[in-house]
């Protein structure tokens, strides 16, 4: 079985997943929503012995943005779960203990089912044959409503407890994801190859738990709907998010190019992974917008949950290294989300103004500052200093995903710089497409060309590139400020700035009357914004040193390139 392979970047998923996501930030549509509006999302699962798995997954859906997350649990766990947090509504259901009950769905998951937005089916739930029964009984009700599932965990297990795969409560059911591991999937291909007869056309273990899985009537259940089976999401070192198209009889494969995530496989990082599935699944049902993509929606949320679990990881794990835990994680989950989806609400265009280092034609300040008057050490200087700023705006942790764009000022160093970008940027991230700058000697007019070019697609920056200290979360941090300010400097030692941020589209005036490089430059970019009726915030980010002469140098000690001056 070889599936057609889409490779996602973040900043793909970002593109199809943002129309789904509740508006919570548009002045005009956040007053009609009610709570719940943003997803009611519930968990069934946990069982004595687990209790954290069905917590981190209902908080993980609270955390990725939902309204209201229930937890259906065995009684059990019932006062461990709730003990956790007053924000879960969790109920205990006898009939995930108690065998008198037979094989059916707890009876307040069933009364709550027409208002659920998703339901998630299996952590912590256990093997106990009773839960089973009951977490099978729940999938079938709630495909009966149309609700959509995850089944992840101890839920998979129930589809295969007597050994054989029991694909028929899913089979077919499109708005279903599974999120098997690799031990997971193994069952699963193991269960299905001993339910089918040797006559079967898939010889792979994993084409013969695909093929159960589709419709039986090779057609999709509801409208709209253009997949035949349940999304499957392998979990790995990659997230590969299986689903078949039945026009085309195929399966595809959209693979969700982000190496993120942590070292650290801490236990519970399914559950945040299923939480936050829920939550995407959820508004996907919810959403009313048209979506930018063929892509079957359970697929896009599966993937965009994928991006966020993986960016929360890497941000725990930055801060507590080999004692991340699953709560590091789902802290970082809000956060994650925050800088994937939403800060970029009218994407951000990040610039750098680049020449090829050549001796003689960058840093000529420098070069007649340096004892040496060198313009060969003068331009590899300038080459470091891009070079740590493209990196720092790189920098797996913290970076978010934006468009990057390199202004150069010679068009004949467009190829060389495209090369040298790609080299410095690391094969995981995309490289930044090179513009040729416009031929004009005024800074003023050069910078106004480059933001008008890049707000055609949402907000702009452009950051100096020979800003040491300057890093990611400057960035970040000066995208934030545009959501209170219409400009946003970042101030410079020397009373210049190394870094300038629109929100819209700059009027030309605004870098009209400036005295470049004197120390009035920041002053006199001030009263511009003031001028052209801008609000501006040129105070809120650190002052950072720009190197411009030898003293500048002074101050980077740990950099044993430049001591030699
Ligand atoms: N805090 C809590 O409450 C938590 C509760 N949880 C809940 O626990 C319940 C049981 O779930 P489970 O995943 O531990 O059981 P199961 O599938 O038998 O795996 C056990 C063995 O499989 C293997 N293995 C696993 N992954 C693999 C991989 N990627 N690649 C390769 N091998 C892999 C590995 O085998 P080993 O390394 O020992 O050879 C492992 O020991 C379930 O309800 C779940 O929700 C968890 O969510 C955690 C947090
Ligand atoms: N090798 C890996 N490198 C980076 N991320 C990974 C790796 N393996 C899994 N992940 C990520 O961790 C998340 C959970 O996957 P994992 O395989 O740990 O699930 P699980 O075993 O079901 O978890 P749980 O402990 O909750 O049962 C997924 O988002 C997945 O992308």
């Amino acid at each position: 079985m070889k599936p057609h392979v889409h490779v996602l970047t973040r900043t793909h998923i970002a593109h199809l997943i943002r129309p789904t996501l509740p508006p919570i930030y548009d002045t005009a549509r956040a007053p009609s929503l009610h709570k719940g509006a943003a997803g009611r999302i519930a968990i069934l699962g946990g069982s004595q012995d687990y209790a954290g798995a069905p917590y981190f997954a209902a908080m993980a859906a609270l955390r990725c943005g939902a309204d209201l997350a229930y937890v259906f649990c065995a009684p059990s766990a019932a006062a461990a779960i709730k003990a956790y947090s007053p924000e879960l509504m969790v109920t205990p259901c006898e009939e995930m203990e108690v065998e008198a009950h037979g094989a059916t769905a707890p009876g307040k998951l069933v009364d709550a089912l027409p208002r659920l937005h998703a339901l998630v089916v299996g952590p912590g739930l256990g093997r106990k044959p009773q839960a089973l029964r009951c977490a099978r009984a729940a999938m079938q009700a709630a495909r009966q409503h149309g609700v959509p599932l995850v089944v992840d965990a101890d839920g998979l297990y129930a589809l295969h407890a007597d050994g054989k795969l029991d694909a028929g409560i899913l089979a077919g059911y499109p708005r279903a994801v599974l999120t098997p591991n690799a031990m997971e999937v193994r069952r699963l291909c193991d269960a299905a190859v001993a339910s089918t007869s040797s006559a079967s056309s898939d010889s792979d273990s994993l084409g013969k738990l695909l093929s159960a899985l589709r419709s039986p009537t090779a057609a999709g259940e509801g409208a709209g709907d253009s997949i035949d089976a349940p999304v499957l999401c392998l979990k790995g070192s990659t997230d590969k998010v299986l689903f078949h198209v039945p026009d085309e009889e195929a399966w595809h494969s959209v693979d969700v190019d982000d190496p993120r995530g942590a070292p650290k496989r801490c236990g519970g990082q399914g559950d945040i992974l299923a939480g936050c599935i829920g939550t995407f699944l959820g508004w996907s049902k919810l959403s009313t917008q048209s979506q930018p993509t063929s892509l079957p929606a359970a697929a896009v949320a599966t993937a965009a949950a994928s991006v966020v679990v993986r960016s929360a990881a890497e941000r725990a794990f930055a801060r507590n290294h080999r004692a991340t835990g699953t709560v590091d994680i789902l802290n970082e989950v809000g956060e994650a989300f925050h800088l994937e989806y939403d800060m970029l609400e009218g994407a951000l265009s990040v610039a750098a103004f680049a020449r090829y280092p050549v001796p003689g034609k960058c840093k000529t300040r420098l070069a007649a500052s340096l004892l040496s008057r060198d313009d060969v050490q003068s331009a590899e200087i300038a080459n470091s200093l891009a070079c740590d700023v493209y990196r720092s705006l790189a920098s797996r942790v913290i970076a978010m995903p934006c468009i990057s764009h390199v202004f150069v000022s010679e068009a004949q160093d467009a190829e060389r710089l495209k090369e040298w970008c790609a080299d410095i940027r690391g094969k995981e991230h995309t490289v930044p497409l090179v513009v040729p700058q416009v031929d004009d000697k005024d800074l003023g007019r050069r910078m106004h060309h480059a933001l008008t070019c890049m707000t055609g697609s949402g907000r702009a920056m452009i950051v100096g590139t020979d800003v040491p200290g300057l890093t990611a979360e400057h960035v970040q941090h000066a995208a934030r400020l545009l959501d209170s300010h219409d400009v946003v400097l970042g101030p410079a030692y020397d009373g210049g700035y190394y870094l300038v941020a629109v929100k819209h589209a700059p009027p030309v005036e605004l870098f009209e009357g400036i005295e470049w490089s004197t120390s009035q430059v920041r002053e006199q970019q001030v009263a511009a914004c003031l001028r052209c009726g801008l609000s501006v915030s040129s105070e809120d980010l650190p002052v950072l040193r720009d190197v411009d002469t030898a003293d500048d140098l002074s101050e980077w000690h740990d950099k044993p390139e430049w001591l030699v001056l």
